[in-house]
């Protein structure tokens, strides 16, 4: 197992800002940690890669406990915080031979060290140029060069594409699959999107806890077949609609369009909508599946869990 949390709770003075959170990795690939703003995330992997104890739980990198052995547990872990540390006044090659040494690379072994994540993260060309002198797009290149400098097994990045232009964005999902071919990759980000487009698992966790655990697919799955949006020219009373096998809940977007929350299977309930709006004459013009908007989805799942 690559990464392995039990139980993991963390409390800001009297706040519990995360709360039993079970999260388990055992492949390779680009995992998502999903969360809107304040969920946990950013907690969550600062804990994961040993820059804030936590007030509860339990972390295992390469099945190493971090409590116990916080040095060889570090080994396995590359991060790139939310804001990246890099020291702006630096060149990239002093700032990753620092780095290198950081993370206790043996001398003799430095220079290729550095050169290799370099090369991986596209940079080797601007070496001797200064941090600051770089674009928020090469400059996340270098926050990833550092990470994966002592080649660890886990590559731990907090929302590495926030903030970057279009171009800047293709090229850093570029990188991170690239780099999700030798690491198992875990990153966060507060855009379905973002992690729909990255991602091949999603764990989504909400006011501190984990509301979703799966597979992208399942997740869009559940996403896509919990609400249908029909258009009708004569809609009848929402009791006559809830009355339709399957339809958990109603609600009118407006005069003409409902938005209809159901249980089970979308295409069978199509189908029996359709046929009663031909006996009863509500006259459906247009029936779609509603992806839902992220904070429909987080209250579904919430709402599922507190249950
Ligand atoms: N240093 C801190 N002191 C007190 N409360 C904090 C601190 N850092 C975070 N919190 C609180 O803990 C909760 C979780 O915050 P966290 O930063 O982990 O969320 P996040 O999902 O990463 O959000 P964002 O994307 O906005 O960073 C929030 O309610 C936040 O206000």
């Amino acid at each position: 197992m690559i990464l392995r949390t039990e139980r993991l709770s963390h409390k800001y003075s009297s706040n519990w800002a995360i709360r039993d959170i079970n999260i388990q990795i055992g492949d390779a690939g680009i995992i998502g940690l999903l969360g809107s703003n304040g969920a946990g995330k950013s907690t969550t992997m600062n804990i994961i890669c040993g820059a804030l104890n936590q007030t509860e739980g339990k972390v295992f990198i390469n099945d190493i406990d971090m409590g116990k052995y916080p040095k060889e547990a570090k080994k396995e872990i590359g991060f790139l915080p939310q804001t990246p540390p890099l020291y702006t006044d630096l060149t990239i090659d002093e700032y990753l031979v620092f780095s290198a040494e950081l993370r206790k690379i043996n001398k003799h072994l430095i220079r290729s060290a550095v050169d290799e994540a370099k090369e991986r993260c596209g940079i080797q060309h601007f070496s001797s140029r200064l941090i600051k002198n770089l674009s928020g797009g090469y400059r996340q290149r270098v926050g990833i060069a550092q990470a994966i400098i002592h080649k660890p097994s886990l590559v731990v990045l907090d929302e590495p594409t926030n903030g970057l232009d279009p171009n800047q964005l293709i090229e850093a999902r570029k990188l991170i699959r690239e780099i999700a071919e030798e690491h198992t990759v875990l990153l966060s980000s507060h855009i379905l999107s973002e992690i729909n487009i990255l991602c091949r698992e999603i764990i989504m966790i909400e006011s501190g806890r984990v509301v979703f655990s799966d597979s992208m697919d399942a997740f869009n799955n559940y996403a896509q077949s919990h609400a249908l949006l029909i258009r009708m020219g004569n809609p009848p009373p929402r009791e006559e609609l809830m009355n339709v096998p399957g339809v958990s809940k109603v609600e009118f977007v407006t005069n003409e369009q409902l938005k209809i929350y159901f249980e089970g299977n979308a295409d069978e309930l199509t189908e029996r909508l359709i046929a009663t709006s031909v006996s009863a004459g509500w006259k459906i013009k247009e029936i779609n599946p509603d992806k839902g908007l992220l904070d429909d989805i987080f209250k579904q799942l919430s709402d599922k869990v507190s249950r």
